[in-house]
Order: structure tokens, then C-alpha cells, then sequence
């Protein structure tokens, strides 16, 4: 039997730390024409997962000198006021990319708030004008989490053509943003869900995996054909052992065994989201100020080229 190559453990906060890096050059570069990027947050409740993801892109931005306002409302919130809070911050000259936090208590309508945010600041890219265009293969603002995945597969496979790309999931989210970049980047993609049937069988078919389910180390290695290159988006976090401790969709100690690359949980696809969103949030104060002159050419992009 052939002895297999060691696993590539893909570091996801190197990959993001390079990302930051370009960001934070080109805010340097963006503030010395006039125009100070800034990304406005809003997080409506308490959800203590939530109000973690918050903070961490709060201090990523002061890192690279992006300027960031945060917005907390009660959870009793109506969805007037909040729709009132996104006009304003629509028409604010000063704010380039307003991020509105997943969930929404109950009684918001999600896809209205959403559709509320102007497409040119709309640093999620969750916006109707984004996903179409994304889905038309134009460049605009990216979902950051596929957008951070799609960078971390070509660092680890360089180019994707004709490979084929199993995703498990199909979120507004992740799983269908993933698959058409995935699809721009021409692999072949297969989505599955919680309907498909040979969920196992396709996944075991796959060149590339990418799990977004929600569901504590579903994929092992019986899930991959040998040399798989998998992603790991999932966040979930257990109890274990009287501690709670953070593991991701697949079961990194036994796919290890099979892949040829992996990204851990946590330092994998978590770090690259926020980075995205540092990026994209230069890439919308651009869109706004589109008499600046170029910086620094990002050909390959695969979010909106800030070029
Ligand atoms: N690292 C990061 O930056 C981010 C991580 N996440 C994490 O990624 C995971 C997915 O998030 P998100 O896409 O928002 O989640 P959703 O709950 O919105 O979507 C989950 C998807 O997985 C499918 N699914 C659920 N159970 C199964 C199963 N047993 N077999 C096959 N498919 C299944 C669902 O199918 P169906 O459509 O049929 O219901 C659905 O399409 C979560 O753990 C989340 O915390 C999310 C965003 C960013
Ligand atoms: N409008 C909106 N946009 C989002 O992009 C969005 C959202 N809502 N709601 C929630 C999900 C989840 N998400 C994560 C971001 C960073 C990490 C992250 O940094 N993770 C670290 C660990 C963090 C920890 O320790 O908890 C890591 O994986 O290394 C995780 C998850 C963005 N989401």
C-alpha cells in the first residue's frame, strides 16, 4: 500500500493575517487621499455567541485602521427602528460598510433588513443586487465566510479547474455563495443538504469538501476519498468532558488520516471571515469614492477587485 503524504494543516490566521496586511496598506493608502475607511456593526440582543463575533471585528478593524462603530439594541427592538438606524447609516457619507449580526430575534423579518442595506455598503454581500450578481459571475461585494474559503483553497490547491467540490449545506450564508464562487472558479459542484440522499457517497466522489452544517463532527474519514482537500467551516461548541471547547463539522482527528489539506476548528475559516470582511469593507468605501485613483492590483480577488 502507498504510504500517504502528510496532511496539510491550512493556518487560517497566517492566511488571514496576510489578508490584513494588504488591507491595512491600502487603508493607509485610501486615508492619505481624503477618505477614512469606516464599518458600522449592528448587533440586535444578547446573544453571547454573537456579541463574541462582534468584538473580535471591532478589534480586527482598529487594527487595520479601519474605523468602526458598533450599534446594540435590545432585543425588543422593532423593525421599524432598526430599518430607521440601516436609512441613516445609508445616507451617512462617513460609513462605507454597515454589517447587520446573524440572527435576528424572531419577530425582525430577516431578508427585509437585509434588502434594507445599501447594495454599495453591503459588506455581508447578502443583498438581492450581491447574490444575483455573484451568481452572474459580476464582481461585487462577496459573502465573507466563502469568500475566505475560496482564498484558502487556492493557497492550498492553486488553480480549482475541473476539480469537483462537494458542499454540504446550501445557507444563504455559506453554502450557496460557496458554490458559485466555486462554480466561477470552474469545479464542478455538487450541493447537499439535509434532503440528499448518498450524502456519504457524494462527499466520498469529492476533490474538495466543504462543510457548513451546524452539526458537531459530522464528515470522518469515511466521508473522503484520499488526497481530499477539506474545509471546515462549522463553529459549534460542546460540552466535553465537563469543559466546552469548540469543534467544527468534521471530525479532524480521523480525516486527518485521508485528507491531503484541512482547516482546523478553531484558526481555520473563522480568522479568514473577518479578514474578508476587512476587505470588502475597503472594497465598498472604493465603490463610494470611485474617483480615487488605484493602489495596489488584486487581479485574483474573488470579492469585489479593490483595484
Ligand atoms: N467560520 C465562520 O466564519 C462561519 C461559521 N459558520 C458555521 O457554519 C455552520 C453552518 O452555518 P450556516 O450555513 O449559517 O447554517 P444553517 O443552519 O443556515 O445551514 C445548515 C445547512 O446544513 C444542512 N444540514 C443540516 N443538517 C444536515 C445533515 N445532517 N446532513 C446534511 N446537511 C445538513 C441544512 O440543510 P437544509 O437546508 O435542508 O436544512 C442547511 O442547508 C454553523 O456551524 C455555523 O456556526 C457560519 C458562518 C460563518
Ligand atoms: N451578518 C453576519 N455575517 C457573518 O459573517 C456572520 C453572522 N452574521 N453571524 C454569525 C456568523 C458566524 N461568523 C463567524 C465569524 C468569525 C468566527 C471566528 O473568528 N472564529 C474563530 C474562533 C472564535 C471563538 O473562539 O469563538 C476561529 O474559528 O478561529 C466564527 C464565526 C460570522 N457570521
Amino acid at each position: 500500500m502507498n504510504a500517504q503524504a502528510p496532511v496539510q494543516i491550512i493556518d487560517g490566521k497566517a492566511a488571514a493575517a496576510r489578508v490584513l496586511a494588504e488591507v491595512s496598506a491600502e487603508v493607509q493608502a485610501m486615508k492619505a487621499r481624503g477618505v477614512a475607511p469606516a464599518l458600522a456593526v449592528i448587533l440586535v440582543g444578547q446573544d453571547p455567541a454573537s456579541q463574541v463575533y462582534v468584538r473580535n471585528k471591532v478589534l480586527r478593524a482598529e487594527e487595520c485602521g479601519i474605523r468602526s462603530l458598533e450599534f446594540r439594541r435590545p432585543a425588543e427592538t422593532d423593525e421599524a427602528e432598526l430599518l430607521d438606524l440601516i436609512h441613516n447609516l445609508n445616507a451617512d457619507p462617513d460609513v462605507h460598510g454597515i454589517l447587520v449580526q446573524l440572527p435576528l430575534p424572531d419577530h425582525i423579518d430577516e431578508a427585509r433588513v437585509l434588502q434594507a442595506v445599501s447594495p454599495l455598503k453591503d459588506v455581508d454581500g447578502f443583498h438581492a443586487e450581491n447574490v444575483g450578481g455573484l451568481s452572474q459571475g459580476r464582481e461585487v461585494l462577496t459573502p465573507c465566510t466563502p469568500a475566505g474559503c475560496l482564498r484558502l483553497l487556492q493557497d492550498s490547491c492553486g488553480d480549482l479547474a475541473g476539480k469537483h467540490a462537494v458542499v454540504i449545506g446550501r445557507s444563504n450564508i455559506v453554502g450557496k455563495p460557496m458554490a458559485a464562487l466555486l462554480l466561477k472558479a470552474h469545479c464542478s459542484v455538487t450541493v447537499v443538504h439535509s434532503r440528499s440522499a448518498n450524502l456519504k457517497d457524494l462527499c466520498r466522489q469529492a476533490d474538495i469538501v466543504v462543510a457548513a452544517v451546524g452539526r458537531p463532527r459530522l464528515v470522518d474519514a469515511d466521508w473522503l476519498k484520499p488526497g481530499a482537500v477539506v474545509i471546515d467551516v462549522g463553529i459549534n461548541r460542546i460540552d466535553e468532558g465537563g469543559r466546552s471547547r469548540l469543534v467544527g463539522d468534521v471530525d479532524f482527528d480521523s480525516a486527518i488520516a485521508r485528507a491531503a489539506a484541512i482547516t482546523p476548528v478553531p484558526g481555520g475559516v473563522g480568522p479568514m471571515t473577518i479578514a474578508f470582511l476587512m476587505k470588502n469593507t475597503l472594497a465598498a468605501a472604493r465603490l463610494q469614492h470611485s474617483d480615487l485613483p488605484a493602489t495596489v492590483q488584486h487581479p485574483e480577488a474573488p470579492c469585489l477587485s479593490i483595484s
